[in-house]
């Protein structure tokens, strides 16, 4: 591996080093004086900056076109900017020639109208941006379409209006791209030769640009010719090498998650040197009295498309959402002392109510498949939970606005954000979002990332600072701070992450597995600051999650989507101690079997299948029912069990699971209900049990629990 790499270095490098050593470098200084090699030093700059300056104009627009639009014939405008890279030069030049010369299809009306554009300074601006724009465009676009959507789409319901994504979002996220766009496209620039001499020609002054005026020296005075190379490889060199340096500082380079790192946010060193190890609680409290006030963004109260502008709304408090009646009298009197806007502030955690908007969806997006009723009160936290691709995290795209509905009515709180009329942006919407990614802005530090919702709502620097600084007490990541995303730990920008979701006060806190992505440990702080944050707080936040301990730790209700639908939504402990859908019962580890209760009024009757328990004496006879019981309370028989009456059923096991001391069995019943016994292995063993054995599962009746479905 080595010498092949070597012989390549040696391949590309021994030759600027054998021209660098032929170089008279006496007569340097006068080698490059002359009036010829001036001329076309000056002519190269020029051209090559109005070349680049044209790349930049168009290749930006066009980049983002073709990396965030799809239309038909894309592929082949796509092919068509390319092709100059993989064109020989002068076959790129004759294209122009042919094309805007003077006989040419476009040059020929022009020259009618008096211009002239063929073996013009123009010519060379022209035949460099043709052979350079694709490597602006190139870059650009694979850095677009790598960074998607996700930063503006979280920075929008941050409260952040369109115009502040691409100025505060999307440009500073695009700009090392950008930048090693500009720089590759301006030394292509600086570098064309075949492309300009076919269509632009060669003279002095006008066209003669340096690798023109080099070609040239060669034949007459080869030493100049080595001067002026020396000073386009110095030329590309510093480009390459600023590129390169651009490319290092890149924020993006890093990412969460960097190896090593403690998740403890609180165990990062503070600048000072000192320990600031603190729980979350502890350095809420120790923020002081003065910092634990928070405030409320100034959104917009948008509850038609046709709203006023959020400037025109701040100063118009009565068009407003019912901020000051919500907050109490002490809460208001601290916030005025923070000096923030009064429209811009709002009472929030450490003890204060904090925003609980209800929520209300009955809508659909037929191109998911979903169509969903959810109504949940306000101030409570809820847990979505359901099988990959039920449609949760469409729940949360039509809370926040980044999925539209087909039809419907999505209402937060006293507003319809979504309706056949109404459309409220994701800015306006008051309901931010925590992805599974922290999704930290790479240009700002964890302090910036936090006080960009406020800043978006418009609260003056040092108010957003402070709350962002309070806010990050919050999560226990205060001394992290100042710290760039690439240098914090996934469960460190998970809380940062966090932070900046509660820093605008959302009436609405969106989580879409907020946990997922970060390792146990860090999940388990993570979960802890959840806790911490959202039970009891008052906020309605909305909980997308796949696991029970998740569930156990924050929400009060829990609604369970299956296929694009809702199958079960009510109380935490109602639905994980009496789950009635598949999902449910699988989370809370137990059997269920839905069916009519006999007309005896003591048993699930399903197909085949009937299974005696005790019954709740809400059931009616004939109406729905569910039957619960633990899979620890099935024993496995291969003949059929005496003693004390039980329910017997046949089953065919489908798979055994490890699962600590003993072994779940996986079967179903004829009628294609799945059920699971949990039994020892020494069971396992005595009864040979295997993947499609046929067994019978026996569970007593006083283990069954019916309850009206
Ligand atoms: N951008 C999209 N365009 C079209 N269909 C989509 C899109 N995103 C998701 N879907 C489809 O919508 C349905 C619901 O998807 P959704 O992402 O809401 O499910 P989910 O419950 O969040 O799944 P998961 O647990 O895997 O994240 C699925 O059938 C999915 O394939």
């Amino acid at each position: 591996m080595a010498a092949p790499a070597a012989v390549a270095v040696l391949l590309l490098a021994v030759p600027v080093l054998g021209m660098l050593l032929r170089v008279p470098w006496a007569r340097f200084p006068a080698l490059l004086a002359t009036e010829a090699s001036v001329d076309a030093l000056l002519l190269s700059l020029r051209t090559s900056l109005a070349a680049t300056a044209l790349c930049v104009l168009l290749g930006v627009p066009l980049a983002l076109v073709l990396a965030r639009t799809r239309w038909p014939g894309q592929r082949v405008v796509r092919t068509l900017v390319l092709l100059p890279l993989v064109l020989p030069p002068v076959v790129s030049g004759l294209a122009l020639l042919t094309t805007l010369g003077r006989r040419g299809l476009l040059g020929a009306r022009l020259e009618a109208l008096g211009i002239d554009v063929a073996f013009t300074t123009a010519a060379v601006v022209l035949a460099q941006t043709f052979v350079s724009l694709p490597f602006l465009v190139l870059s650009l676009e694979g850095a677009v379409r790598t960074a998607g959507h996700r930063y503006e789409d979280v920075a929008a319901t941050l409260g952040a209006r369109p115009t502040t994504v691409l100025r505060r979002v999307t440009l500073p996220l695009l700009l090392p791209a950008l930048g090693s766009g500009t720089a590759l496209a301006f030394a292509r620039s600086l570098g064309e030769f075949g492309a300009t001499l076919t269509f632009a020609g060669s003279l002095q002054g006008v066209t003669r640009t340096l690798p023109l005026e080099i070609y040239l020296q060669r034949e007459t005075d080869p030493d100049a010719a080595l001067a002026l190379s020396v000073v386009l490889i110095a030329v590309a060199a510093v480009i390459v090498l600023a590129t390169q340096r651009g490319r290092r500082r890149s924020p993006g380079a890093g990412g969460p998650g960097a190896a090593g790192e403690p998740d403890d946010a609180a165990s990062a060193p503070s600048p000072t040197g000192v320990d600031r190890r603190s729980a979350p609680g502890q350095a809420a409290a120790g923020a002081g009295p003065g910092v634990t006030v928070s405030f409320r963004q100034a959104w917009p109260d948008e509850s038609s498309p046709q709203r006023a502008p959020v400037a025109e709304e701040r100063s118009a408090p009565a068009r407003r959402a019912p901020v000051a009646e919500e907050r109490p009298a002490a809460a208001r009197r601290a916030l005025a002392a923070t000096g923030m806007p009064a429209a811009a502030r709002r009472p929030a955690g450490g003890g204060e109510p904090a925003p609980g908007a209800s929520i209300m969806v009955h809508a659909s997006v037929p191109e998911r498949g979903v169509d969903l009723d959810v109504e949940l009160p306000g101030g409570q936290v809820v847990a979505v939970l359901g099988p990959n691709g039920a449609g949760k995290s469409t729940l949360l795209g039509l809370l926040s606005g980044l999925v539209r509905p087909g039809a419907g009515t999505v209402r937060i709180g006293a507003r319809t954000v979504a309706d056949d009329a109404t459309w409220v942006p994701p800015h306006a919407r008051r309901a931010a979002l925590l992805a599974q990614e922290p999704l930290l802005l790479p240009h700002l530090d964890a302090l910036g990332n936090v006080a960009f919702g406020p800043r978006a709502g418009g609260v003056p620097r040092a108010s957003a600072d402070r709350l962002a600084r309070e806010r990050l007490a919050q999560v226990g990541a205060e001394a992290l701070a100042g710290r760039r995303p690439h240098q914090l730990s996934g469960g460190q920008a998970q809380r940062v992450a966090l932070a900046r979701a509660l820093a605008p006060e959302p009436d609405v806190l969106l989580l879409d597995e907020p946990l997922s992505a970060l390792d146990v440990s860090a999940a388990v702080a993570m979960r802890q600051v959840l806790r911490t944050l959202l039970r009891g707080s008052g906020r309605t936040a909305v909980l997308v999650t796949h696991d029970l301990l998740d569930v156990l730790a924050v929400a009060d209700a829990v609604v369970v989507l299956d296929g694009g639908r809702v199958v079960e939504q009510g109380p935490a402990l109602e639905v994980l101690t009496r789950p009635r859908s598949a999902f449910a019962a699988r989370l809370a580890g137990v059997n269920l079997v839905l069916g009519g209760l006999a007309p005896e009024g003591d048993a699930v009757v399903t197909g085949s299948l009937a299974l005696h328990g005790l019954v709740d004496p809400a059931c009616q006879a004939g109406e729905q029912v569910a039957a619960t019981f633990s899979p620890r309370a099935v024993s496995v028989h291969r003949t059929p069990p005496g003693g004390s009456p039980r329910n017997v059923v046949g089953v065919t096991v489908t798979g055994l699971e490890h699962l600590g001391e003993l072994v779940r069995v996986r079967a179903t019943t004829a009628d294609g209900h799945s059920l699971a016994a949990d039994i020892t292995p020494a069971a396992v063993a005595e009864l040979s049990l295997q993947h499609g054995a046929t067994v019978l599962f026996s569970v007593k009746a006083a283990e069954v629990t019916i309850f009206p479905a």
